[in-house]
């Protein structure tokens, strides 16, 4: 992914001394890490949690996806041992965030080695379940905000799903109200998961612009959902090694915020531990002048930037302590709510082009990268048991 270096481009090298100029669309991806007493500033791939102290880190153009994998990884052994995770790659359109988070999925003949977080993430899950017998049930949602409504594209029955990805604009939803919970397909292994979101990535909505022959113009998100039902003996232990198989009688659900209370388990397995693994690949900034948007397609420029900036202000709001933060002011940041502001352990990947072109947007995202450094929580917590399944 080497990308050829730009005399002169050298924005963000004072303050990022790693970073390494490049072209627009090989991107310059930055990582870092910090936890929820956020210290220190700025930036990148920043992240909310006890586990890297006030670490953070850069990645050049040569990195390969695997060195970026490697930072996400000791999150799947968070999710197993019960902490909910969240994984969002941030950054202007064109700068590499689907590329990060699935891989060249667009063009076809993926190799392993360019394979993206999202089918990283879930090999090394279902890896480290294998280790750890028996298997917590395992669930998946995959659904996109788009124009701010939540689209479900699992169902068989959205309208993403029956009139194809390039669908006809939809009306705004309303952020205030409840959205249905999507669907929820339980899986066995990483590859049926897989092959469930690549299902759901065919309808995505994508559209060709001036900057990005391939732009997203919905945020993508993945829930993995990791449910553990416990023993009476489970005490202090770990519910990936204490979870009872659960292979049969796997089915679609639904899953979220208004899921229903299970039935009530036998005696012996009443408690279950639940923690989610959230994988969010958003829709790209975009200057509609620069992409050339018109018509419907500047509406859905309209919309990213307006649930982008939403993002931003509940960031602002928490990060100076605010009574009130606006979670419900756009779709997207009501769906992140629990990571955002909640006790997630959250990793943001910020790609950035040092090209002076996109100057006005590389800085549009360090500023999203220094606010959310800013935000300061406590430490993550683990999922407390519940005796419905709920948490
Ligand atoms: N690290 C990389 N190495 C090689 N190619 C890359 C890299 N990052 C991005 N690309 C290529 O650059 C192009 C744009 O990347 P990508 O689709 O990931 O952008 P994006 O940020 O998701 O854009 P949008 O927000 O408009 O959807 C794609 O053709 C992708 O394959």
């Amino acid at each position: 992914m080497g990308g050829k270096r730009l005399p002169g481009a050298q924005l963000g090298a004072g303050l990022f001394p790693s970073a390494t100029p490049c072209e627009p669309r090989s991107c310059t991806r930055w990582a870092g890490g910090q936890v929820g007493r956020g210290s220190g500033i700025a930036l990148f791939f920043f992240h909310l949690c006890i586990i890297f102290p006030l670490s953070f880190r850069v990645y050049g153009p040569a990195e390969s996806q695997s060195v970026v994998f490697g930072d996400v990884c000791p999150l799947l052994t968070s999710l197993l041992d019960g902490y909910n995770v969240c994984v969002m790659a941030y950054g202007q359109t064109g700068s590499g965030k689907s590329y990060t988070m699935l891989g060249p999925h667009s063009k076809g003949g993926e190799s392993h080695s360019d394979m993206g977080i999202v089918p990283r993430a879930v090999e090394e899950l279902f890896r480290l379940i294998s280790e750890n017998p028996p298997s917590p049930e395992v669930e998946v949602s995959v659904v996109e905000v788009y124009n701010n409504d939540i689209v479900d594209l699992l169902a068989k029955d959205s309208p993403a799903v029956t009139s194809g990805a390039k669908r006809e604009v939809t009306a705004a939803g309303d952020a205030r109200k409840e959205a249905a919970p999507p669907t929820c397909k339980a899986v066995g292994s990483a590859s049926e998961l897989l092959r469930l979101v690549r299902g759901g990535l065919q309808h995505r909505a994508r559209l060709p612009t001036l900057v990005h022959e391939d732009s997203s113009r919905s945020h993508l998100i993945v829930t993995v959902t990791v449910t553990t039902a416990l023993g009476p003996d489970s005490a202090g232990k770990s519910p990936a090694v204490l979870n009872p198989p659960t292979g049969a009688g796997r089915k679609s659900s639904v899953c979220g915020p208004a899921r229903p209370p299970r039935p009530p388990e036998p005696a012996g397995r009443a408690e279950q531990a639940c923690a989610t693994l959230q994988l969010v690949d958003l829709a790209g900034s975009e200057c509609a002048g620069v992409s050339g948007a018109t018509g419907p397609a500047l509406r859905e420029t309209s919309w990213i930037n307006r649930s982008l900036a939403a993002l931003a202000d509940v960031l602002g709001a928490l990060s100076e302590h605010r009574g009130h933060v606006p979670y419900r002011n756009s779709r997207l940041t009501h769906l992140l709510q629990d990571s955002l502001g909640g006790d997630a352990k959250f990793l943001v990947l910020l790609c950035v082009s040092p090209s002076q072109k996109h100057v006005a947007q590389t800085l549009q995202g360090l500023g999203f990268g220094t606010r959310a450094r800013q935000v300061e929580r406590g430490q993550a917590r683990r999922r407390p048991r519940s005796r419905t399944g709920a948490v």
